[in-house]
């Protein structure tokens, strides 16, 4: 077999050889081992040599002035001889290694060709357990011959990821799709906000971390629908929620919870996170408190994000407080508000959360006070008439129904499943003397405040 060297080793074996010596460079194989093993002592002994192509010719040019020009004529003639083998090498044309390519569009076989374009669901919308939040329309045949050379305008299916499906509970999967559906405009038309009322403990965490992961990681056009979120919550869930994020999705998600730091510290990462703009953010999840919010709104307003969660969501319950302003002023389509207890003490705080999340579905702060806070209030008092009963009723089921499509509620009662089973058992036992004479007194004391109440209103 013939070996071929290059210059820089044909250098070396050159310079190896004594005077006299006339071998080809190309005919001097070694076996690998000794070939390896003298490669370091090569090393060893031509430290850092570097021979250019050119030099080794001319070299051997001078070389045939002492050595005598025949020899050195044969060395160059093995070496160009060399060089024309492997010319003839390259000249060959290239062969696709394929076995069967036609080439072309038309063959299954592609290679070298990138099919631009082509959607695919990330998730297989048809595994077990899989919990699909959209499907894509059915298409005709036709339509499906043409999607198949043009895969650009096909709609894939949104399947949340695997990891969460298999740990969500029945219910936080209809969550999840009520979730979804509200912040893609499915619900209410123009309208991407919702309020999550769940009573405490039932996954609301959960539900809106699946939300997110999805929509930053899917849509119908396999693209992300949001490439950054923001969650807002009370300072002490900052650090919890992070946790969560990485409870669930395993570190995944790159998040940034802001809970201490200097002002100016604070501001530039936040500025680095707003102004991201690929599609693939640095940051995907920012997670900051109320506070943290107002304080660095200035900031957080010279962007834009694809959603905002607001935990413990009944401190939005004023419109007109600071932070309030400052979350409503935020470039941000879709919005969420969790809350367990959305009604605290009146019907405008409910209108605060609902304007908050879908602006206008109830009309303005007045219009809501004249069409629905009146007449419900007036109907409740105890010398309504019938008339103003009657509208009051008709009033709060109109809104009701309007406000169903936007919120969700669900109590504790279905968590009593995953609860294991209550044992009560009943022990019986004696007082201590002590526990005795106290509850002796005790009964004596209000036996004595009884007689006395009674003798003061004369029963
Ligand atoms: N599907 C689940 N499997 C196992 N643990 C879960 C599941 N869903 C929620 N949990 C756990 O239950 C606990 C309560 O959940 P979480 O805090 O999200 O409830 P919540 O509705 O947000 O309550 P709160 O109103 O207090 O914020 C958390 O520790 C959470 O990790």
């Amino acid at each position: 077999m013939r070996r071929s060297y290059a210059p820089s080793r044909v250098s070396i074996i050159l310079s190896e050889q004594s005077p006299n010596e006339n071998r080809d460079p190309n005919t001097l194989y070694k076996p690998p081992t000794s070939l390896a093993r003298k490669r370091s002592s090569d090393a060893k002994r031509f430290p850092n040599k570097r021979v250019c192509y050119k030099q080794l010719l001319d070299e051997i040019d001078s070389d045939g002035e002492t050595d005598g020009k025949e020899k050195n004529e044969t060395r160059k003639m093995s070496y160009f001889n060399h060089e024309q083998f492997i010319l003839q090498i390259l000249k060959k044309p290239f062969k696709v290694p394929l076995e069967g390519y036609a080439g072309g569009s038309s063959s299954s076989k592609c290679l070298g060709m990138r099919r631009t374009g082509l959607r695919v669901a990330l998730h297989d919308p048809y595994s077990d357990g899989a919990l699909v939040l959209y499907y894509p329309p059915e298409q005709s045949p036709q339509e499906q011959l043409s999607s198949s050379k043009d895969n650009s305008k096909t709609q894939v299916h949104v399947v949340v990821d695997p990891i969460l499906c298999q740990v969500l509970r029945p219910h936080q999967r209809s969550g999840v799709k009520f979730l979804y559906e509200c912040v893609t405009g499915k619900r209410i038309e123009g309208s991407y906000g919702c309020v999550m009322a769940d009573e405490m403990g039932l996954g609301k965490t959960l539900q809106c971390i699946t939300l997110v992961w999805t929509l930053i990681r899917q849509s119908p056009e396999a693209v992300p629908t949001a490439s950054k979120a923001i969650i807002v919550c009370p300072s002490s869930l900052v650090k919890n929620w992070a946790k969560e994020f990485d409870k669930w999705l395993f570190g995944r998600v790159r998040c940034l919870a802001i809970d201490s730091g200097s002002k100016d510290e604070i501001d530039k990462k936040l500025l680095q996170f707003i102004l991201d703009q690929r599609v693939r953010a640095g940051v995907q999840v920012l997670i900051l408190s109320y506070e943290g919010f107002r304080l660095h709104a200035n900031v957080l307003h010279r962007g834009e994000v694809g959603i905002v969660i607001c935990d413990e969501g009944h401190r939005l319950k004023n419109s007109e407080s600071q932070t309030y302003t400052a979350l409503n002023k935020l470039n941000a389509k879709r919005r969420v508000l969790l809350s367990g207890t959305p009604i605290q003490n009146d019907l405008l705080e409910y209108f605060s959360l609902v304007h908050f999340v879908n602006a206008g579905i109830l009309g303005t702060e007045s219009e809501f006070h004249k069409t629905y806070e009146i007449p419900i209030m007036r109907s409740r008092d105890s010398d309504a008439s019938e008339k103003e009963r009657e509208k009051g009723s008709e009033k709060l089921q109109e809104l009701i129904e309007l406000v169903n499509r936007c919120i969700i509620r669900r109590t504790a009662s279905i968590l009593t499943k995953y609860l294991p089973v209550k044992v009560e058992q009943l022990v019986c036992c004696r007082l201590s003397p002590l526990q005795t004479k106290l509850y002796k007194r005790f009964v004596k004391s209000k036996t004595d405040q009884v007689r006395y109440l009674c003798i003061l209103y004369n029963f």
